[in-house]
Order: structure tokens, then C-alpha cells, then sequence
């Protein structure tokens, strides 16, 4: 069977997961309450950037397969299969993660399915919250739990091409319908298992990765103190096929708008089921002090003090080829020296303008040369491509830069004259 799809929720994984069912085949009906968000979208303008995205969408628009409405009644309607990818953010005030948008979506959802409908979650909830959903459902409306792990910057890849599938089911029939939703996928692994445990695959995953990253980052604390190099540790570590290479980039640490609020929410969870997970705590602490120290480092280059000093900031985004800037170690480095009366100057190959407008009182410069002439000091914090690219004699005077990714060779910024530093490696290298 051919069946038709919604996809309630239309912010990064709804749009991304929306216009790949529709390369699969699928008929999608995406749904959002953004009245602006859904009128581009259905003019084939992605409101994010992400590769490769934007053409998969107006592909799915032209083929008539693919469109978009703020509509539950005809979302109601239309789809026999409801995906939810409501945002989770971290609760105001608190670590918990906030699921309202999902509960007020299934509120507006459910009256309006009139047929036997499977309504499958792929947002990221705390553990337990399948259960309670699922028992507030008619008796027709039935509820698998679908965690999505696709990383931004390859969003569309990581969902046509998946590590694996996990499927949260209750009955051998919700099963047998996501099987079949997938297949056009070829052969992935695919873990079918309860609610539980699917969502708690998802937490579990962006939690060991975030540990996996605040581990390399403590490690770098210890190489700073020992005189030691955070980077050729990694990569020795990294040869350990057990351990692997991956995530073990050391440097600013991670952002962004899942691992922060995902690890606060899993400790939080962990906290109310009576199975304190304090390393978690331990992880944040680690990566926030990331953001310190490369503020301290900077301070140090300029002479101990940022007033008056002009600093530039290479990336606002949480990672390179996003335009994404929830909790960005970017922009928090790059406020904590406005605040301390730095003269700061951002420059970003996609996120200037969500960085404009979340943080208005930064300066910004339209290239990156623009933001390195006559800066101080130099702070690479998105390791974009166009910034390591950067030719270290093509910038003007020579000063100091702050590698806080371990993205650039420091040899050939060193050989131009420039003071090289980073976190986590000795000063001279
Ligand atoms: N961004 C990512 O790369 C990934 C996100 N996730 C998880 O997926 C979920 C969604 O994340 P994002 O797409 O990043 O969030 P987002 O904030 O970009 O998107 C959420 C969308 O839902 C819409 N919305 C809010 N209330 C609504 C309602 N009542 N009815 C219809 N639409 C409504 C918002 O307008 C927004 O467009 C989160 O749980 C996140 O943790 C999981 C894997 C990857
Ligand atoms: O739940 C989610 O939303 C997603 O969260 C992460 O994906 P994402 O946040 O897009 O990006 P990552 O590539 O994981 O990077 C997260 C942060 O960690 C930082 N990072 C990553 C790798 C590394 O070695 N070091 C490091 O500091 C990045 O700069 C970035 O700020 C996970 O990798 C996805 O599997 C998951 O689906």
C-alpha cells in the first residue's frame, strides 16, 4: 500500500523528513502553524540552510507529491500515516524538556482523524512520554515512536542513507506499516522494540556523543596543564578502532538545538525516575568552560583586557554548513567579549542574518577579511570551509588568532607571522 503521509511540525527534521518521504515516492502533507513558514514553503523557499534540501523540495513541490498547509483538518483528512516533529526545547527555567508543542498538536490532530491512522513521534522526548500519549488516544488512532538522528549540515543524507531505523511499536500492525514506510530505504538496520526504549536509544545516542566530546575537551584541560597536544592525543586515541576518531574533535565544544538541551533533559528524566546520571552534569560543566577558556585565551592575546579592542569572530552557527544558531559556543564566546567591551566583528557564511537578529548588538562584517582587518585578535569559533581555507599572507598585518576548532595548520599561520594559539596544544608548535 502507498500510504499518505503528514508531517506536523515543518522546522528542521519536519522539512527534511517531509521532502525526502516525497522523493521516496510518498504523497506529504507538511503542516506547521507558521502561517509565513508554510506560505514559502509551498513557494519552494527552505527557510534553513541545508544542503541539498532546497532542490529536494521544490522537486517534491513540481511532482505535485509534496505541499504543505497550516491545516489539522485537511492534515486530518489527507494522511493515513501522521509524523510528528514538534520541537523539545529545553524548558523556561529548567532542564526538562519542554513537549507542549506535541501535546497541543495531537490535541489539534486526533479530532479530525476519522479512519484507523498510525501517528508516529520522531521528536526527541523524555522517556515515558510515548505512554502517556498513547493512552490518551481513540481507540482507532494508534502511536509508534520513531527517534530520528540525522545531523544538520547532512540532513537529507543521514535520512536517506540512516545507521539504523528504531521503531517504538505496541502492536506486530504499526510495525508492519513503518516497515513498509521504509523499505524504499534498501537494507538498514532496523531495531524494533517498546516506546521506551526507542526514545531512550535517541537521548542515550546524543548523550554519549556529547560525553564522547566533553571526555576530548577534559583531556584538553589536562594537555593545557602538562605542557601536552590535545590533537595528536585524539588522533592516537583515535587509531583505537574500539575508541574511534569521530567526536573526538576537541576545542569549543558542542551546541546547538539538541545535544545541550538533550543531555539537561535526559538528567533531568533521570533525576525523576530515581537514576541520577551526575556525569551528565560533569559533561555540560566541561563544555561550558570550553567557552571560558577560549574567552580567557583571547583576553590573554590582546593584553588582558578586550576594552576597546577590536576582536573578530569567525562563524555564529553551531557547526559549519548551518545556518542553525541555537545555544551557538560562537555567538556565547562572541557576547562574553562584547559584554567585557570588546569591539566585536562576526562574520558567518550562513547564519548572519538569524545572528543579526538574535543578537542585534554585535557587529558584523560582510566577509571574513572584513572582520580579520585591523582586528587584535582573530577567533576562529564555525570551522566553515571558507575559513580554513583562509591564506594566513593575504590578510594585512599579521596579530593573533585563536584556532578554537583545531581546523587550521598552525605551521602555515605561524610561518605568516601570525601568534597561533589553541585549545588544548602548547604555544609553540
Ligand atoms: N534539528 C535536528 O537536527 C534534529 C532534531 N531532532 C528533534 O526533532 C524535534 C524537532 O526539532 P527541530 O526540527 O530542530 O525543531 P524546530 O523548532 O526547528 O521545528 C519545530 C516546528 O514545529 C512547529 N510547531 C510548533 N507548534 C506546533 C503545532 N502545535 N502544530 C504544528 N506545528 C507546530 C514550529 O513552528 C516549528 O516549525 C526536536 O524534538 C528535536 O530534538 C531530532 C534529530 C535531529
Ligand atoms: O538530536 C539531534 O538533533 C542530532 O544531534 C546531533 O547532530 P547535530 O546537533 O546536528 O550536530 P553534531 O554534528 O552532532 O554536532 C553537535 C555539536 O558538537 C560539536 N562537535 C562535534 C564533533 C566533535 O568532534 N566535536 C565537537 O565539538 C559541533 O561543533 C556542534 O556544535 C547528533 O549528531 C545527531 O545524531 C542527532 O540526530
Amino acid at each position: 500500500m502507498r500510504y499518505r503521509m503528514t508531517v506536523i511540525g515543518t522546522g528542521y527534521l519536519g522539512i527534511t523528513h517531509a521532502a525526502c518521504m516525497a522523493a521516496l515516492g510518498y504523497e506529504v502533507l507538511g503542516l506547521d502553524i507558521d502561517v509565513d513558514k508554510i506560505r514559502g514553503l509551498n513557494q519552494g523557499e527552505l527557510p534553513i540552510y541545508e544542503e541539498g534540501l532546497g532542490e529536494l523540495l521544490r522537486a517534491g513541490l513540481a511532482s505535485g507529491k509534496l505541499r504543505f498547509t497550516t491545516s489539522y483538518e485537511e492534515a486530518g483528512e489527507f494522511g493515513d500515516v501522521h509524523f510528528l516533529c514538534l520541537g523539545t526545547p529545553q524548558r523556561a527555567g529548567g532542564f526538562a524538556a519542554d513537549v507542549s508543542q506535541i501535546d497541543s498538536a495531537l490535541a489539534a490532530l486526533t479530532p479530525w482523524l476519522s479512519r484507523p491512522s498510525l501517528v508516529v513521534g520522531k521528536s526527541t522526548v523524555p522517556v515515558g512520554t510515548a505512554r502517556r500519549l498513547a493512552d490518551g488516544l481513540p481507540e482507532h488512532v494508534e502511536l509508534a515512536w520513531n527517534p530520528e538522528f540525522l545531523r544538520e549540515g547532512f540532513a537529507v543524507e543521514d535520512t536517506l542513507h540512516p545507521d539504523r531505523i528504531v521503531l517504538g511499536v505496541a502492536s506486530d500492525a504499526a510495525e508492519r506499516v513503518l516497515r513498509e514506510v521504509y523499505a524504499p530505504l534498501g537494507d538498514v538496520p532496523l531495531v524494533v522494540t517498546d516506546y521506551a526504549t526507542a526514545e531512550l536509544v535517541k537521548v542515550a545516542a546524543n548523550a554519549f556523543l556529547a560525553t564522547k566530546i566533553s571526555y576530548i575537551n577534559a583531556m584538553a584541560e589536562v594537555c593545557e596543564a602538562a605542557g601536552a597536544d590535545v590533537v595528536r592525543l585524539a588522533e592516537a586515541l583515535g587509531h583505537d578502532t574500539r575508541i574511534g576518531r569521530r567526536f573526538l574533535g576537541s576545542g569549543l565544544g558542542f551546541g546547538g538545538g539538541c545535544l545541550p538541551k538533550d543531555i539537561r533533559a535526559f538528567a533531568a528524566r533521570a533525576d525523576e525516575l530515581g537514576v541520577p546520571l551526575t556525569f551528565l552534569r560533569e559533561v555540560d560543566a566541561i563544555n561550558t568552560r570550553r567557552r571560558h577558556r577560549t574567552v580567557d585565551l583571547a583576553r590573554e592575546l590582546v593584553g588582558g583586557s578586550f576594552t576597546g579592542r577590536r576582536v573578530a569572530v569567525l562563524g555564529a552557527a553551531f557547526k559549519p554548513n548551518s545556518d542553525d544558531i541555537r545555544d551557538s559556543p560562537a555567538l556565547d564566546v562572541a557576547l562574553a567579549v562584547h559584554r567585557a567591551g570588546g569591539l566585536v566583528s562576526v562574520h558567518d557564511p550562513a547564519a548572519m542574518d538569524n545572528a543579526r537578529k538574535a543578537y542585534p548588538v554585535l557587529g558584523y562584517a560582510p566577509t571574513p577579511q572584513d572582520a580579520i582587518r585591523d582586528a587584535d585578535v582573530v577567533l576562529l569559533l564555525t570551522e566553515w570551509q571558507e575559513f580554513t581555507d583562509l591564506d594566513p599572507t593575504a590578510l594585512g598585518t599579521p596579530t593573533s588568532i585563536v584556532d578554537a576548532r583545531n581546523a587550521l595548520d598552525p605551521h602555515s599561520w605561524q610561518a605568516a607571522g601570525w601568534t597561533y594559539r589553541a585549545l588544548g596544544r602548547p604555544a609553540l608548535l
